[in-house]
């Protein structure tokens, strides 16, 4: 897929990261994982993320990734685009970006550098090197160490004709106006805070329609309408859901670290769509927590 074919997916629709399948032993379950991707690439989604934030990119065997990856391509061929996480300094996200594109990923999602704070000067260097090593398209990430201010895209834009995407993973509103607004239409621009649908509407009051959901990955019925309902202004239907079922779902999801990511796992073993227990550091949701969630999924009715 060419960056500019890819940039016209990314700019409408919705977008998500389905979790990654591990059997109880932790391994990667690449049929379980196919199944998945099977079964939401039924529900309209713009593209899928492999190996992204919810899919536990973070925990990855450097060996098992091209195997996610291939998985996602291969099953999704003709049907819905893939674009797979990189991440981690230069060498290993320039390594990941050229096997994903060897494999047939639509594109690249520029997940943040580990550990260090750096420079925009530096963080734009990475980006740059990641964007050059492929010809498909790139999309940078601001979230955590990575926090890229305008300027800093505008002259990234310059030189990676490839760099086609913003993802915002901060919420720092007045950032993400003062981006939208520089950069104009040349970057297709994604909402992808933790529970993205929190954020659904006033990022769409500031130019940014769309947005990853990680609930898709169990209520993608849900999800889609709640998604049409933003797009439509029905106001009615957004808050009733954000009373009903985001709410208390955040307050689940906000009781332990990490939860964003196992709570999400947790929701798809409850709709009979299990992808096996998150990996270190990530713990599982407690019984309680998983019954509270049940609850609030079986209020939603059929997916
Ligand atoms: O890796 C990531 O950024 C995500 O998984 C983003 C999520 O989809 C986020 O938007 C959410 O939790 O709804």
């Amino acid at each position: 897929m060419q960056p500019d074919e890819l940039k016209h997916a990314l700019s409408s629709g919705l977008l998500s990261f389905p979790v990654t399948d591990f059997d109880a032993a932790g391994e990667f379950d690449a049929t379980g994982y196919r199944r998945r991707l099977e079964w939401l690439s039924t529900y309209g989604a713009s593209a899928l993320f492999a190996a992204g934030g919810t899919g536990e990119f973070f925990s990855l065997d450097l060996d098992e990734y091209p195997e996610v990856v291939r998985t996602a391509v291969d099953t999704c061929r003709g049907s819905v685009p893939i674009v797979a996480g990189v991440g981690y300094g230069t060498r290993i996200a320039v390594r990941l970006a050229r096997q994903a594109e060897e494999l047939g990923a639509a594109g690249i999602l520029v997940l943040p550098h580990y550990l260090t704070e750096a420079d925009q000067e530096g963080i734009a260097r990475h980006v740059a090197a990641i964007c050059r090593s492929v010809r498909i398209g790139v999309i940078v990430y601001n979230r955590g160490v990575c926090r890229l201010g305008p300027e800093t895209l505008a002259r990234l834009a310059d030189e990676c004709p490839n760099l086609i995407g913003f993802k915002d993973g901060i919420g720092d509103l007045e950032l993400l106006i003062s981006i939208r607004r520089r950069m104009g239409d040349r970057f297709a621009y994604m909402g992808g805070l933790p529970t993205a649908e929190f954020f659904a509407a006033p990022y769409r009051a500031a130019g940014v329609p769309v947005y990853s959901s990680a609930v898709f990955n169990f209520i993608p019925r849900t999800a889609m309408a709640f998604h049409q309902a933003v797009s439509a202004g029905d106001t009615d239907t957004v808050n009733s859901l954000l009373d009903s079922f985001f709410m208390p779902y955040a307050a689940i999801r906000n009781r332990r670290p990490g939860y964003a990511v196992s709570i999400v796992k947790a929701g798809a073993d409850l709709v009979g769509h299990g992808a096996g227990p998150v990996r270190s550091p990530l713990v599982d949701l407690r019984p309680d927590e998983r019954t509270a969630l049940g609850v609030l999924i079986e209020s939603l009715g059929p997916q």
